[in-house]
């Protein structure tokens, strides 16, 4: 079956200035990085602050353009940011960020800001457009009589509801959700992760659904693929990563998620520095911090390897390179 999306080893290179007169530093926020979504599937992407999920978000938007690769959607090459073509393709993908406010126009009504893009696409005649606006906000659980209040009259959790709203408006095929419930309050959060399903599997959208928080990604994602410095260190289904995470980092990554009913058991603390883009150590760039670290891991960067179960990981030691360990 051809993916929905496809991203064919993207890299994104931006120069970062240290200090006032310092160099130029190259930083690869996302470096080589190959994925697929299927129609309707939802792929979570998780990792620490800085590692790129973000970049990689927006490249697959077409929103950053990439330096190196290119991503396909429906099978095409994705035509270059803000030509028409390229604008034409976005009714199909849309953007649900972590700040509704910021999304959203202060001066404008809910159900203007809702008709916009049903304006913006053309998509149905104007005469119609107020019965679809009353469709989508009953989508998302707004009350009709919110559809005068301006955003500000509303709460976060209603907020996101509308850029949610807005963002099925064009029914898209393809939702890129980064970190879309992290300023919301925990209880908040469940309801609109539970909307967000809803919709998904109503309208059989698919998602890329970035988050650093994996509770909230277990219980959306059908697939996880985990970032480290601009790369993906494993990849596999939700079931798999959470069941018996085999990367170092997705390790300690999951050990930190408590299990409904179950104390924190056996959890592994990270040592060591954070990750650094600006400054990526040699070899796998996670062996600074790595438990299981060996001489080869200092040297040379492990590739991401087909072990199985639907799983690729990237990690000399856990995926068993073991002539190159003893060598
Ligand atoms: N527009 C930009 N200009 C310069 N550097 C950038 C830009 N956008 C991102 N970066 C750098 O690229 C790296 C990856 O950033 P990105 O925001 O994609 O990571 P992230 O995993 O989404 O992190 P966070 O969760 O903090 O948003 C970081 O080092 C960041 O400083």
């Amino acid at each position: 079956m051809t993916p929905l999306i496809e991203a064919r080893d993207l890299v994104r290179i931006y120069h970062v200035r240290r200090g006032l007169f310092g160099h130029p530093t190259p930083v690869r926020a996302v470096d080589g990085i190959s994925l697929a979504v299927m129609a309707g599937e939802t792929l979570g992407i998780v990792g620490e602050s800085g590692s790129g999920k973000s970049t990689l978000g927006r490249m697959l938007l077409g929103i950053d353009a990439a330096q190196e690769g290119e991503v396909v959607f429906d099978g095409k090459a994705m035509p270059a940011g803000a030509t028409p073509e390229w604008r034409k393709l976005r009714a199909k993908m849309q953007l649900v960020y972590q700040d509704p406010l910021a999304a959203l126009d202060r001066r404008l009504t809910i159900a203007t800001q809702m008709a916009e893009p049903l304006e913006i696409h053309r998509l149905i005649p104007k005469e119609h457009r107020a019965a679809r606006v009353a469709e989508l906000m009953s989508a998302v659980g707004l009350r009709p009589d919110q559809a005068t209040r301006f955003p500000h009259e509303l709460s976060g959790g209603q907020r996101q509801r509308v850029v949610i709203a807005r963002a099925i408006a064009s029914r898209p095929k393809l939702l890129v959700c980064d970190e879309p419930v992290s300023a919301l309050d925990v209880s908040i959060q469940a309801q609109i992760i539970n909307m967000l399903r809803d919709l998904q599997q109503q309208h059989s959208i698919a998602m890329v659904f970035i988050s650093h928080d994996l509770k909230v990604v277990r219980n959306i994602a059908d697939r996880v693929a985990v970032m480290y410095l601009g790369r993906v260190v494993e990849e596999a289904s939700s079931d798999v990563i959470f069941r018996s995470p085999m990367h170092p980092y997705t390790r300690a990554l999951v050990s930190s998620v408590p299990r409904p009913g179950s104390p924190l058991q056996g959890r592994v603390i990270l040592q060591g520095e954070p990750p650094n883009p600006a400054n990526r150590p040699s070899g796998c760039a996670f062996h600074p911090r790595c438990p299981l670290a060996r001489d080869l891991c200092r040297t040379a960067a492990p590739q991401l390897k087909d072990i199985g179960d639907g799983r690729t990981v990237a990690c000399h030691v856990t995926a068993g390179d073991d002539a190159q360990i003893a060598a």
